[in-house]
């Protein structure tokens, strides 16, 4: 690979760029120059178009990349190469395929700091984060090779001697389409289980980020993955269709906005493919008055501001009981403020620039309309230029916190994905699972209380697939993790995400004579 790192010009990109000198990689240095798209066990310039990208440092503003989406030929050549390595793939043993992955895992494992500063440069997250992502998506791909060898069937004894017994198959082709957000997480996540359970891969990034996916491509290969097994295509939309409406996919795991979802949804109808999406959120996170303070401060800080509030499951809508909310919301505010911004490669940084330009506007324009319909800014909530001049152009805003908030104010009903918290107050139990459940998300919730009982007597009640107690967004990959509702449906992670990666056959064996009755 190519990578220019400065004025050095590095071959075998992060290989000989990273591997030691991590360190020396700065912000407004990087450019990509090799081919974005990856098929058959190599890097490739797509084989028709479907318009050209652009890839942004977001901390900078520059280009880092510029890349052609991949039209309809290229999106097939990249399924043949795929259905080509199911066959092989999807004859290994589970022990097979559990050899390759964990080797997949310790690679990734070994490289982590290179990974994590590609997205760091792509994204815009902080380097302390990025590391984390990383961080559960080797876990992940250790995970589900764990799961791989014990991926069985059940033997079910009938009358007569007869029996039947079920095989657990995979599904042939299946497409990954990931948001910008957490996207080697996203492409770690969708490929473990789908190659787990002996399936081949299409993956397409965000068009925002379209760099470190192919460092999991190439990692697949060198742990030894048929070639063709994980393949990615660039490109927004128009590839994004042509993938879901191939005839040789088997299944679309799509992460990203409910409107796309819905999309998606309706192209894999007309194929009858199954779907699993991950869609957006508006959370509610709980205090209590009976919480310990500090927790809930810290959590209320993780449920909002990690990856600059660009998270789907953030807990947004902070509802705090009345006796308490002085003293929390200052704390929170206080928290808030000393929120390191800035260079998102620099070691103390914990906040980093949006994604790009126009999405900063709109969340700078979701505090203006809170402004209008009567919130209060208590910090943040407007740009931010940090001192280095060479971030002048990055896409910075200070995190926020909103007071005086109503449940009819557009901040607290609509998805912002940005950094800013809206604080709710209640007074009852049962007044808050009301309010807290009267939307049509359902991706997450979290309660902070010291009482046990209530604890899990309100996430019972909370309408979200997955709930939080005394803590938010930790995110262990053993747990599923999914939407009730608009939120989506289908799970990442844990055990129960082979079922969807994954289709039963039933075998009915007769042992005796055919018992006929013409
Ligand atoms: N539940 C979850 O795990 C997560 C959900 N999200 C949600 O994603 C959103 C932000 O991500 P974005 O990338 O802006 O979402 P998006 O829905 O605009 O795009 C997501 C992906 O779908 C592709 N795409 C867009 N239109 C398509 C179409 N018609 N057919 C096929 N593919 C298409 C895009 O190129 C991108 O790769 C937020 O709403 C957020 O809540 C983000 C991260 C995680
Ligand atoms: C890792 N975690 C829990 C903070 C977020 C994962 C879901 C997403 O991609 O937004």
């Amino acid at each position: 690979m190519f990578f220019r790192a400065g004025r050095a010009a590095v071959s075998s990109f992060l290989r000989s760029v990273l591997q030691s000198p991590v360190a020396t990689m700065s912000t407004g240095t990087f450019v990509v120059s090799q081919p974005l798209n990856y098929r058959g066990g190599t890097r490739v310039e797509p084989a028709d178009a479907s318009g050209t990208e652009k890839a942004f440092e977001p901390a900078t503003g520059r280009v880092i990349a510029t890349f052609t989406c991949s039209g309809e030929k290229e999106v097939n050549l990249a399924v043949q190469n795929a259905k080509a390595a199911f066959k092989i793939w999807s004859q290994k043993s589970g022990m097979e395929r559990c050899r390759i992955l964990l080797e997949a895992a310790r690679i990734i494992r070994e490289r982590k700091d290179e990974i994590a500063t590609v997205e760091c440069i792509n994204n815009g997250k902080s380097i302390f984060e990025a590391r984390l992502d990383i961080d559960t998506s080797w876990q992940c791909l250790e995970y589900f090779a764990g799961l791989a060898a014990s991926m069985a069937g059940e033997h079910i004894q009938l009358p007569g001697g007869s029996f039947g017994y079920t095989r657990r198959e995979p599904l042939g082709v299946c497409v990954g389409i990931g948001a910008w957000n957490y996207p080697f997480q996203i492409a770690s996540w969708k490929s473990a289980p789908a190659l787990a359970c002996g399936n081949a891969m299409v993956f397409k990034p965000s068009p925002f980020t379209p760099v470190s996916a192919l460092l999991l491509a190439e990692i697949y290969t060198e742990a030894g993955v048929p070639p063709g097994l994980f393949n990615v295509v660039q490109g927004g939309v128009a590839t994004g269709q042509f993938l879901c409406q191939h005839h040789d996919v088997a299944k679309v795991s799509f992460t990203g906005s409910v409107p796309t979802g819905m999309k998606i949804m309706e192209m894999a109808s007309k194929g009858v493919k199954p779907v699993t999406l991950e869609l957006g959120g508006k959370s509610p996170l709980i205090i209590f008055s009976d919480c310990d303070m500090n927790n809930a401060v810290k959590g209320a800080l993780m449920a909002n501001f990690l990856t600059q509030g660009q998270v789907c499951c953030n807990g947004t809508r902070v509802f705090v009981q009345k006796e308490i909310l002085d003293k929390f919301t200052e704390e929170v505010v206080k928290q808030t403020q000393r929120i390191k911004i800035g260079d998102p490669l620099l070691e103390d940084t914990r906040m980093g620039p949006l994604i790009n330009r126009p999405h900063l506007e709109r969340v700078l324009g979701f505090v203006k309309v809170a402004k209008e319909q009567g919130a209060k800014v208590l910090c943040g909530g407007d740009t931010y230029v940090p001192e280095d001049p060479k971030l002048k152009d990055g896409y910075y805003m200070r995190p926020c916190v909103l007071t005086n908030c109503r449940d009819d104010m557009t901040c607290v009903k609509e998805e912002i994905f940005g950094p800013v918290m809206s604080i709710l107050p209640f007074d009852t139990e049962a007044e808050v699972l009301e309010r807290a459940n009267d939307t049509t998300f359902g991706l997450a919730a979290g309660v902070f209380t010291r009482d046990i009982q209530r604890a899990h007597r309100v996430v019972a009640e909370l309408q979200a697939g997955t709930c939080f107690i005394n803590n938010y967004n930790v995110s262990p990959v053993e747990l599923p993790f999914g939407g009730y509702k608009k939120s989506g449906f289908g799970r990442e992670n844990g055990r129960v995400a082979i079922e969807y990666y994954s289709q039963l056959k039933t075998v009915c064996v007769e042992m005796g004579d055919v018992e006929s009755a013409f």
